[in-house]
């Protein structure tokens, strides 16, 4: 379970059945689903009686204090109203200048690498939406030195977190040797990173990044939020967006190597659409067939595996008991390759997302970003990252799998590639599509 959960809960899921109970760890008793109807009611319709899970908010919170992702109730409905301003489609149109400024600083970088050999996409990937996003959030002058300090932190923490959660019995030890206070204080030096900025900002002329939609923010009692808030649900939103794009972006590259046919497809709509120019905003509705492809690689590597959550009272969903305090365990993975809700469910189809084929598609059975209020808050931002991303390389270079490398997924919060995926870059060869569609 510890090695592999998905292939584990796979299992359970094809001898059990689409609902199942187990105990966590032999003591805590948990329900898997991947029943549409279940995930339905427990993500959406009775969402008031699920809370976070304990290891989210206790773990985390003790690290990235509160916010979205480690507050329940009334306190989080507030801030999520507040925040989602900044994700709405005005400020995602201005965010989009942002965003391609990133990028192009983040392409030069990646052309040196790639023309010295291959490289591993996961981490390219990686610095690259970690870059965009952390620049989204503070503002174009963020300084590279800053972000790496920032992504450093978040990444060790992550980890550490992830080694308390999954072996609790070191958490004593932890602590008698120093290791909870060394990545306290790695937490304390990115923090005071940030709050520079934060307090700079309250002098400065207004941005239009997401931090000066959390500083204009007002409660109903027309009070702002303080420093030290604005500051962690920043680390938050850094934390919940900084890996979810580049591990999508890599299994879609993934797919793609094997896939020319739709390669030459997506690159036909780019040049129709775009042209030359840079994607913004206004370009994502405009490009179906890439949203598709997009949509199907999610499905099968989904970033988020599971989502869990924790019963507040006593419920039932058709002859489903769930016991107040129990786990929910919403198996994403599962519910995405169930031969029951998707025809052939291991083959890369993105037709499955064309539009006459909605109908075909069972309600809360694909999942990438979540469902009901919970959902994720950033799915509109991630897709117009994913597009902007991969309309630049698609259209700069050619790319190919190194042979005879093993691709496997290593599901931990996130389904990340086990091994990396290896590939080479060449300059795309230059193609007038429309000339040679007249010839
Ligand atoms: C492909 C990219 C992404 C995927 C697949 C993804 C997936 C998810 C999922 C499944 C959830 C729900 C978790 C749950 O119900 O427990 C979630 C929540 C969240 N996501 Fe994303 N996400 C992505 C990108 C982003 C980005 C770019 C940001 C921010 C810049 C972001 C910010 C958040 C936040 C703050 C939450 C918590 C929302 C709340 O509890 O109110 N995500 N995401």
């Amino acid at each position: 379970m510890a090695a592999n959960p998905v292939q584990v809960l796979s299992k359970y899921t094809e001898l059990f059945g689409d609902t199942f109970r187990f105990y966590l760890g032999g003591i805590k008793e948990a329900i898997v689903t991947t029943n549409p109807a279940v995930i339905q009611h427990v993500l959406k319709t009775n969402a008031d009686n699920y809370q976070k899970s304990e290891i989210q908010v206790k773990r985390m919170g003790h690290f990235l204090g509160k916010g979205l992702l480690t507050t329940h109730g009334e306190p989080w409905k507030t801030q999520r109203r507040l925040i989602q301003k900044g994700f709405d489609r005005k400020q995602l149109e201005a965010l989009s200048a942002i965003m391609q400024d990133s990028l192009a600083e983040s392409l030069r970088d990646f052309d040196r690498q790639v023309r010295v050999g291959p490289v591993d996409i996961y981490p390219q990937l990686m610095k690259m939406t970690f870059a965009m996003v952390a620049r989204s959030l503070f503002g174009a002058k963020l300084k590279d030195e800053d972000i790496d300090v920032v992504s450093n932190t978040i990444c060790t923490v992550q980890e550490f977190i992830v080694r308390q959660t999954l072996q609790p019995y070191l958490n004593p030890w932890f602590e008698v040797s120093g290791e909870l206070r060394r990545h306290e204080e790695m937490r304390a030096r990115a923090d005071s990173v940030l709050m520079e900025y934060i307090k700079t900002r309250r002098h400065q002329a207004p941005g239009n990044d997401l931090l000066q939609t959390l500083m204009d923010a007002r409660y109903s009692d027309g009070e702002g939020m303080s420093d030290e808030l604005v500051l962690s649900e920043s680390m938050q939103l850094l934390v919940a967006g900084h890996e979810t794009s580049s591990n999508a972006l890599s299994w879609l590259l993934y797919l793609l190597s094997s896939r020319p046919d739709c390669l030459e497809r997506i690159r036909e709509e780019f040049h129709s659409v775009l042209g030359d120019a840079p994607l913004s905003f206004g370009d994502v509705s405009r490009l179906p067939f890439t949203t598709q492809v997009i949509l199907e690689a999610l499905r099968l590597y989904p970033p988020f595996w599971m989502v869990d959550r924790m019963a507040v009272a006593d419920d039932r969903v058709g002859d489903v008991d769930i016991p107040r305090g129990s786990t929910v365990i919403v198996f994403v993975y599962g519910a995405h390759h169930a031969p029951r809700y998707w025809e052939s469910p291991e083959s890369f189809d993105p037709e499955r997302f064309a539009k006459a084929n909605e109908k075909l598609q069972t309600p809360f059975t694909h999942l990438p970003f979540g469902g009901g209020p919970r959902g994720c808050i950033g799915g509109h931002y991630a897709m117009l990252q994913i597009l902007m991303i991969l309309s630049d390389l698609l259209r700069k270079y050619d790319f190919q799998l190194i042979p005879g490398q093993m691709i496997e997924a290593r599901p931990m919060v996130i389904l990340r590639p086990k091994h990396g995926i290896r590939m080479t870059f060449t300059q795309a060869i230059a193609r007038d599509r429309h000339a040679i569609i007249q010839e």
